[in-house]
């Protein structure tokens, strides 16, 4: 299957999935000065129930906390997305070193770690469904950026030694997700994909432009997680990110001057 190796990494996808090659592709480089300041925004709206957290799991490419979504009690409103998506997992990118790891990139700059939390259009049914529309997903992208150590990853990244191979998992109650935001919700926004397979195109990109600190100790526990089941030949997960896509036109759009 689909992995980031030389032999199945994001420069072999398309093979299997030719909307890789698509016209709304993502990560993609965010020119700051390229995007335009749109006073018609709205300011995002982020309300996480920390009751509603569920499991910690590796998932082989990355590791995901999710939500029970079967309420509406974790949810984002407002900013570029009419009507309301529901929090169903959040997951990280990170590198093998500091200086990569992002998948956004602004004004080619990467980050060495970078957070999706990944929210679906309850106008559909279901996550499933919903990810292949093209107003189905919205990802909010949060910059981890190398300073002192967050103590608000601290929860994360203890539960990882109990989720250290792929398939894995463990309960994570009570986390609230909202800890994990920095303090401006300053955005960009543009219409883009899931940046794994399978790439679908349908996710409003959120990407706030504050980063949140990660220390490079706790970047280490990130990288201390591995790729493969328990068993096979140990391989560090580490550099599990797509590097950014051809922009193709699109605008990219600021909530902020
Ligand atoms: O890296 S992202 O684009 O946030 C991928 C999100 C994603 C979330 C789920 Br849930 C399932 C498949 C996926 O590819
Ligand atoms: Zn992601």
């Amino acid at each position: 299957g689909w992995g980031y190796g030389a032999a199945n990494g994001p420069d072999k996808w398309a093979a299997d999935y030719p909307v890789a090659n698509g016209p709304r592709q993502s990560p993609i480089n965010i020119v700051s000065r390229d995007a335009q300041y749109d006073s018609s925004l709205k300011p995002l709206k982020l309300c996480y129930d920390p009751s509603n957290s569920n499991s910690i799991l590796n998932n082989g490419h990355s590791f995901q906390v999710d939500f029970l979504d079967d309420v509406d009690s974790s949810t984002l409103t407002g900013g570029p997305i009419s009507g309301t998506y529901r929090l169903k997992q959040f997951h990280f990118h990170w590198g093998a070193s500091d200086e990569r790891g992002s998948e956004h990139t602004v004004n080619g700059v990467k980050f060495p770690c970078e957070l999706h939390l990944v929210h679906w259009n309850t106008r559909y049914p279901s996550f499933g469904e919903a990810a292949s529309e093209p107003d189905g997903l919205a990802v909010v992208g949060v910059f981890l950026k190398i300073g002192a150590a967050n103590p608000r990853l601290q929860k994360v990244l203890d539960a990882l030694e109990d989720i250290k191979t792929k398939g894995t998992q463990r309960t994570f109650p009570d986390f609230d997700a909202k800890t994990l935001l920095p303090g401006s919700l300053n955005y960009w926004t543009y219409d883009g994909s899931l940046t794994t397979p399978p790439l679908l195109e349908s996710v409003t990109w959120i990407v706030l432009k504050e980063p949140i600190s990660v220390s490079p100790v706790q970047m280490a526990r990130f990288r201390s997680l591995l790729f493969n089941a328990a068993g096979e030949f140990p391989c560090c997960m580490m550099d599990n990110y797509r590097p950014p896509q051809p922009l193709k036109g699109r605008q990219v759009r600021a909530s902020f001057k």
